[in-house]
């Protein structure tokens, strides 16, 4: 029987070659494996990732809010990517920014409020407003952006009748103009409470007061006792910072609570519990505020209020009256001349006199500090208010920045002493040298009105948060603020993430069935895998196994222990290697 004679490398001189094959037998079925078993998983969860990231690049989400504030409407828009899955983290919503960086904002003048007795012509108000939002949402997402439309103190002070009128103009015509989510219900009059907590809610949301990543009890955090029926639970969260939003016709204040015996001595309309989570069950972004307003203590309101008083008071005390009949005013620099008219239309004038400190006391009458207080501490008006923890944090909002910055300069960190100081020297200082500066560019911030009333509106604000408020002039965590880490902090801002809090709940389950679909997916792809990688290792095994019965490599141990190939050979072998011999010397032979 012939024997063809392979060139395989296991022959004696080579017995190293038999192994290096099966090194490379080994490494082809680790290649195959690593090829059949493990690539599978990196490129699933990674197609599973690149789906969730396009997702969230293409799923923006856009919102419209208008504040229909009393001096002006002013409209905002935000946008959000789908939210993250977590039921703990809320949606991140942002300002939208133009191409230069700018915040998307456009306001409107006069206030709504105005359209009093021409309730019709509201919506033409407003149109312009949303024409130009509308020109930075992309056309596709028009039907899926929701507006909302809410008014505050220039409606409140208007009969109800009179902001029924005005809101059904505006849902009429805006419904029938804008393809935007508007329903009736996104048309409202906002209490002052309402725009407490969403002042509230928007600088701790931009501060990230409200994230719940592990923290160490300290000064920053505080640890939150919630009795659940039968169980009593602790959460340690960050501080959140309290609020004063002043506007032109109302000011609220607004802070957290979190002292049980306080808690217990709210009077309830004074309490605001919110529950920023997308679950009611979720304690963990629960909270309890304290939360007022005083509708006509904005600064727009109180002057004229301050001007009302000031000719109620001519009539008894002639001493502040000048011979031609002019009112002296303390409130206004030195030599400056103002008209105004009183509740039944007659035209006054006013005379400034300009003295800080005077005009100070003279505000005091308006905030009604000599109300009973009927449950102590008290605020403004005889109404309660919870002793304030002196080292907590307090931004002020819209007067309180314009107040500080436009013309004094020093928006941000308010100190008491520094403020007066600046307060004092402007009031003083004649009307005449100021309305010069004021021509030169000195004060870019500033518009007119502004400028005549700057002395009256920083005693006000001033004897509102020392007075009013009772935060004594040594305070000095009080900020005011109109832009935090870039980003507008608008009360607007948190009634959007109030407003749209429950829709993580959609984008939850959204992205759990999508993940069920891909994963379905995922192990129909293991399954054929996992059957290749069978088959591969079956057919090794068995090349393995038929190698091994063909005994055709020898083991290396046997190799180092027999000196030549020789001894193993056959009879036949030796007689084949003997014909071989013969062909290479050239003789033939047939097998
Ligand atoms: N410098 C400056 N002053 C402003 C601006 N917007 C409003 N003001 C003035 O600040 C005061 C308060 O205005 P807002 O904060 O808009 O208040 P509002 O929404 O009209 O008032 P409420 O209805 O009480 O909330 C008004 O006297 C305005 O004249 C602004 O962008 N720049």
């Amino acid at each position: 029987m012939a024997r063809i004679y392979l060139n395989l490398p296991c022959s004696t001189s080579n017995g190293k070659n038999a192994y290096s094959i099966w090194k490379w037998l080994f490494m082809g079925l680790v290649l195959l494996i690593l090829l059949f078993v493990v690539v599978p998983f990196p490129s699933i969860s990674k197609s599973l990732y690149s789906s969730h990231v396009n997702e969230i690049s293409a799923e923006l989400h856009y919102g419209i809010v208008i504040d229909c504030g009393s001096s002006g409407s002013r409209v905002y828009v935000y946008f959000w990517p789908s939210h993250s899955g977590n039921p703990k983290d809320l949606l991140r919503i942002q300002q939208l920014h133009d191409e230069k960086g700018e915040a998307v904002v456009k306001k409107v003048s006069p206030g709504i409020s105005s359209f009093e007795n021409n309730p019709d012509a509201a919506s033409d108000h407003i149109k312009e407003l949303l024409l130009f939002a509308a020109q930075y949402i992309p056309e596709e997402k028009h039907a899926e952006t929701c507006l909302h439309v809410m008014a505050t103190a220039g409606m409140r002070m208007l009969p109800e009748s009179a902001q029924k009128a005005i809101l059904e103009d505006l849902k009429r015509d805006v419904k029938k103009d804008f393809k935007f989510i508007a329903p009736d219900n996104h048309f409202e009059v906002i209490t002052g409470k309402q725009e407490g907590v969403y002042a509230w809610v928007a600088i701790n949301y931009v501060l990230d007061r409200f994230s719940h990543s592990a923290l160490p009890l300290g000064h920053d955090t505080v640890s939150i006792v919630h009795n659940e029926k039968s169980k009593t639970v602790t959460h340690t969260r960050k501080r959140t910072v309290g609020i004063i939003d002043m506007g032109g016709g109302s000011v609220q204040i607004a802070f957290e609570v979190t002292d049980q015996d306080q808690i217990k001595n709210i009077p309830s309309p004074l309490i605001s519990e919110i529950n920023l989570g997308c679950q009611d069950s979720d304690l963990e972004h629960s909270y309890k505020i304290y939360v007022t307003t005083f509708l006509g203590y904005g600064a727009n309101s109180a002057r004229e209020r301050y001007e009302n008083m000031l000719i109620q008071e001519t009539k008894s005390k002639s001493q502040r009256i000048t011979e031609d009949g002019t009112i002296r005013d303390v409130c206004l620099p030195p030599g400056m001349s103002l008209s105004g008219k009183d509740a039944l239309g007659h035209q006054h004038q006013f005379l400034g006199t300009g003295d800080f400190s005077a005009c100070e006391t003279a505000l005091e009458p308006l905030m009604n500090l000599t109300e009973p207080c009927l449950k102590s501490p008290c605020s403004i008006n005889g109404i309660h208010q919870p002793r304030i923890d002196m080292s907590s944090q307090f931004y002020g909002f819209s007067e309180f920045w314009y107040s500080t910055e436009d013309v004094f300069k020093m928006g941000g960190l308010y100190d008491y002493w520094t403020f007066q100081k600046k307060a004092k020297d402007f009031c003083s200082t004649p009307w005449n040298k100021l309305q010069g500066w004021y021509k030169d560019g000195n004060y870019p911030k500033a518009d007119e009105h502004r400028f005549r009333f700057q002395c009256f509106k920083s005693a006000w604000m001033a004897q509102i948060f020392h007075r009013g408020f009772s935060f004594p002039t040594s305070f000095k965590h009080l900020v005011s603020a109109q832009l935090v880490n870039g980003k507008d902090v608008g009360w607007t801002l948190g009634a959007l993430i109030y407003k749209t809090r429950f829709l993580p709940l959609r984008d939850i389950e959204h992205t759990n069935t999508q993940m069920a679909t891909s994963w379905q997916r995922a192990s129909r792809a293991l399954d054929t895998q996992f059957l290749m990688a069978a088959c591969v290792i079956v057919v090794l095994a068995a090349i393995f196994l038929y190698m091994k019965h063909l005994k055709w490599c020898p083991r290396t141990e046997d190799l180092k222990r027999v000196p030549s190939m020789t001894y193993f050979m056959t009879e036949q072998d030796q007689m084949e290697q003997g014909v071989k011999n013969e062909i290479a010397k050239g003789q033939s032979y047939t097998i």
